[in-house]
């Protein structure tokens, strides 16, 4: 049993509370392996901005669960080591679908993990994250829950059908619960097609653009819960220059369509204070490689093509704080 104090790693309880009071939004990245975090933490003491370091259970499958706990620990020392002396570092289970997953997680050192009962009928749902908030509370980690279910790829679900938010639930849901966050469903959804060409309109410019999130279903939570941290998943915006060159380089993504930056900078400033970021930094990574392969073929060693993966990934997160989320700053090293 570790608990994540020990390591130096912090909850979002506090974090959360300053991004609504300061109208911006939490970054929460996902990784994987050792390229992903130090480029998580080299962007986030750059721009000073607290951070959220979140493990699906498909990174615990793929990287192991004990490993990826012990490079958050030692993120919290590289961050120092990169000068900020106090970094805000959440470790956070991303998509946790059991009671048992949760409490393995918490026993482990994490300060934050999700519980997503979405899926089930709605007093499931409640039962199930009810269980994992009290178990999580006696040792002041925070729970993020789920109402509404997302479009697109979830859990290695494919849902087909997506269902918004009901307003009317969250008062009764948050309350049952005891919950710290809540994720919703206002039209975002994981992956890189979070919409089909025949969903989109186009501007003066030929460009597709996406329908409008659910601006009126957040304002309708916010009414019911005010100051209530909510969660927006399915939040990249799939940068169209990165498809360019992953698509130049022999790649075959095709209609890969994301969330405007725009309309992520407005929800930042709403009661939304931990947006989700996975496949973006997805598309840095594979671009910057795939632009190495091809360009310098008689490269054999790994850091030459994860190195500058790692540097794109980098140089994406930076924007996104800076420009999007508007967590620089935030972060008093
Ligand atoms: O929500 C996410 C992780 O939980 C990631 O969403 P994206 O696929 O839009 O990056
Ligand atoms: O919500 C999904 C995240 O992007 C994590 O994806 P993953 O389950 O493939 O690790
Ligand atoms: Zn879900
Ligand atoms: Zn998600």
């Amino acid at each position: 049993m570790v608990n994540y104090k020990d390591l130096g790693l912090v909850n979002t309880r506090e974090m959360f509370k300053k991004a609504i009071a300061g109208q911006y939004a939490i970054a929460a990245f996902n990784f994987n392996n050792m390229e992903q975090m130090q480029a998580i933490i080299q962007a986030a003491v750059e721009t000073k901005s607290p951070v959220i370091l979140q493990v699906s259970s498909g990174a615990r499958k793929y990287a192991n669960q004990t490993l990826l706990r012990y490079m958050a620990q030692g993120a919290v020392e590289y961050a120092k080591e990169l000068g900020c002396a106090h970094p805000q570092i959440v470790l956070h289970l991303d998509h946790g679908d059991s009671f048992e997953l949760c409490k393995s997680c918490i026993d482990m050192g994490f300060s934050s993990v999700m519980i997503d009962g979405s899926h089930f009928p709605y007093e499931e749902n409640i039962a199930l994250t009810k269980k994992v908030v009290d178990y999580a509370h006696q040792f002041d980690v925070t729970v993020e829950g789920e109402l509404g279910v997302l479009a697109g790829i979830e859990d290695d679900v494919k849902a087909e059908h997506h269902t918004y938010t009901q307003p009317e639930e969250v008062i009764d849901f948050v309350s049952r619960t005891g919950v710290d966050s809540l994720a919703i469903s206002i039209g975002t959804s994981h992956g890189a097609n979070k919409f089909t060409p025949e969903q989109c309109t186009r501007d003066a410019n030929g460009v597709l653009v996406p329908p409008p999130l659910r601006f009126d279903i957040l304002k309708e939570i916010e009414k019911k819960i005010p100051g209530f941290p909510i969660v927006l998943h399915g939040s990249s915006s799939v940068p169209q220059d990165l498809v360019a060159i992953i698509n130049k380089y022999g790649g075959a993504l095709k209609d890969a369509i994301g969330i405007p930056e725009d309309q992520l900078r407005e929800a930042a400033k709403s009661a939304v204070c931990k947006i989700n970021i996975d496949s973006d930094g997805r598309l840095a990574m594979t671009a910057a490689v795939r632009e190495v392969m091809a360009t310098k073929p008689a490269e054999f060693d790994p850091r030459k093509y994860l190195g500058p993966a790692r540097d794109w990934l980098r140089e994406l997160y930076k924007k996104k704080l800076i420009n999007v989320l508007g967590s620089a700053g935030k972060m008093e090293c």
